[in-house]
């Protein structure tokens, strides 16, 4: 490897705070909650607009399109992280993830649940699933979280899903926020929050009490909080592309879906 390279394989995830001790468990726990009181996407206009039913129906589809395909990379992330794992107890629980968003049968899990709120919202299916009117700006997001899973530590991988320790609160505030404002969608479309309700609890204590357990020196704990950031940042820039193209200035680039036109 070339030392440009080398240096850039070893360059922090984010810019990211540096503990300069060794923080106790809880501290670790107390900065890893500061990063997303500050940086969690609930903050971010978009999503304040969404969910104070402030978009309009077009707005809210093109949101629905485009997290689709976050939606359907999280088991492929999830698969790579799986395949990274030694120890079979710690497969055996993270595989859940997977069969979470997947389904045990055709018609079943997240994903499936995500499709009924894009057919909802009067989307054909081919078109959803073909990702073909995302932004550009969605899909780099979601590849760099996929490729970090695969380029960092196990660690850092595992750290990486830690926003979802604050996901219970924006769904709930999503969650009543649309259904009070928007007669275009209904609880049956947003069922797929429903479990989520249940599903980011349970993987969020595991990931955090992982995290607390194996972040046992500076470094560590500096990588653990620099993959929080990371993540932080691109479920952040999906919002941002979302803003740009479909807010303000409403500018989609070229391919991407447009309002009116055929999907
Ligand atoms: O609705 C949301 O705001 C939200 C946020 C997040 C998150 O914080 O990454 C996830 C989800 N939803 C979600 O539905 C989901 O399946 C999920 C998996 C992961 C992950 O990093 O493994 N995050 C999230």
């Amino acid at each position: 490897m070339s030392a440009a390279l080398a240096s850039f394989a070893a360059a922090p995830a984010s810019a990211a705070p540096a503990p300069d001790r060794l923080l106790s468990p809880d501290e670790l726990e107390a900065a890893l909650r500061d990063i997303g009181a500050r940086r969690y996407h609930n903050l971010h206009p978009f999503h304040r607009r969404l969910h104070s039913g402030k978009l309009d129906r077009d707005q809210v589809r093109a949101w629905a399109l485009n997290r689709y395909y976050y939606q359907a990379m999280i088991p492929v992330k999830d698969a790579s992280i799986v395949a990274r794992m030694e120890d079979a107890a710690l497969r055996r629980i993270w595989r859940q993830r997977i069969v979470d968003h997947d389904g045990e049968a055709e018609g079943d899990g997240g994903i499936e649940r995500w499709l009924r709120l894009t057919d909802g919202l009067g989307f054909p299916r081919a078109y959803v699933t073909s990702t073909r009117g995302i932004l550009p700006a969605t899909r780099f997001a979601v590849e760099a979280y996929v490729h970090f899973v695969r380029e960092r530590t196990l660690l850092e991988a595992i750290a990486s899903s830690l926003t979802e320790l604050f996901a219970p609160t924006i769904i709930s505030e999503r969650v009543a926020g649309m259904l009070g404002s928007y007669d275009f969608v209904s609880k049956d479309t947003l069922a797929y929050f429903d479990k989520r309700m249940t599903q980011a609890p349970r993987d969020a204590d595991f990931a955090l009490a992982y995290a607390k357990e194996h972040a046992t020196t500076p470094a560590l704990q500096a990588a653990v909080l620099g993959a929080l950031t990371f993540k932080c940042d691109v479920l952040w820039s999906q919002l941002d592309a979302l803003h740009h193209a479909y807010v303000d200035p409403g500018l989609p680039p070229p391919g991407a879906w447009t309002p009116g036109a055929e999907a």
